[in-house]
C-alpha cells in the first residue's frame, strides 16, 4: 500500500477551516471542494496519457488525453462533496456510487447502496470519501471493487488515522492512499483525533 500525505500549504489551511467548529456547512464543503482539487491533482500525476497531432492557430503539435480516465467512486454521504470536483478535473471519467453508514454503536459499516459497473477488470478506481477513521468503511467499499475485478484503487481522503491505515494495510487490497493528514489517533467512539468530526454533518447536518 503506497501513502501519500499532501501537506501542501494550501491543503493545510484549507484542512485547518475543516477542522474549526465555527466553520458553518457552506464554509466547510466550499473548503472540502478545494482541497479535493489538490488531492485530484496529486493522485492523477501517472495517470498515462494517449497522444495525438493537433493544430494550434499556429502550427502542427502533439495533443494529449487521458488514454484511460478513472472510475470515481464517492462513498456517501460524506464522499458526495468530493465527487463534484473530481468529476470537473476528470470529465471523461463514469461515476459509481457506494453507500455506507457507520454502526455508532458497534463502528461496523452498514452497506445500503452500491451502483456500480457489473464489470471493473482493467479499470482503475478513484474513491472518494473524506474521513478513513477505523478503516471498516473503506475496507467494506474497495472489497465491492475489487470483487468486480479492479487491481488498482486510489482512495482520497481529508483525513485518516494510523488505526484506519493499518487496516487498510493489512486488508492486502490494492491500494494508494492520498490524504491531507495523518492525524494523532481515535477516541472511543472511533472518531478521528483531532479530526473535524462527522463529515457527512458538517456537509448536509446532522441525521
Ligand atoms: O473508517 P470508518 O471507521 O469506517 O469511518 C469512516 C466513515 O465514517 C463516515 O461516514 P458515516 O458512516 O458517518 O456516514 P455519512 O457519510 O453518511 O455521515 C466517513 O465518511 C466514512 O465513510
Ligand atoms: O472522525 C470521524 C470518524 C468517522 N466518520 C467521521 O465522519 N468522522
Ligand atoms: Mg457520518
Amino acid at each position: 500500500m503506497q501513502l501519500t500525505v499532501v501537506d501542501h500549504p494550501l491543503a493545510r489551511a484549507r484542512l485547518s477551516r475543516m477542522r474549526d467548529e465555527r466553520t458553518d456547512n457552506a464554509n466547510f464543503r466550499a473548503a472540502l471542494r478545494d482541497l479535493t482539487q489538490m488531492l485530484v491533482y496529486e493522485a492523477t500525476r501517472e495517470l498515462q496519457l494517449a497522444e495525438e497531432p493537433i493544430n494550434t492557430p499556429v502550427t502542427g503539435t502533439t495533443g494529449y488525453s487521458l488514454a484511460a480516465p478513472p472510475l470515481i467512486v464517492p462513498v456517501l454521504r460524506a464522499g458526495l462533496g468530493m465527487a463534484d470536483t473530481a468529476h470537473r478535473m476528470l470529465p471523461e471519467s463514469q461515476m459509481g456510487f457506494v453507500g455506507l453508514a457507520r454502526d455508532e454503536e458497534t463502528f461496523q459499516p452498514k452497506a445500503y447502496m452500491a451502483s456500480l459497473p457489473e464489470s471493473l477488470v482493467g479499470r482503475e478506481v478513484f474513491v472518494l470519501d473524506p474521513m478513513l477513521a477505523t478503516g471498516g468503511s473503506l475496507v467494506n467499499c474497495c472489497t465491492l471493487l475489487t470483487d468486480r475485478g479492479t487491481t488498482s484503487i486510489t482512495v482520497l481522503c481529508a483525513l485518516a488515522a494510523p488505526e484506519g491505515l493499518k487496516r487498510l494495510e493489512e486488508s492486502g487490497l490494492p491500494l494508494r492512499i492520498f490524504t491531507a493528514s495523518v492525524d494523532q489517533g481515535l477516541n472511543d467512539k472511533a472518531y478521528i483525533v483531532p479530526g473535524l468530526g462527522d463529515a457527512g454533518d458538517r456537509q448536509f447536518g446532522a441525521v
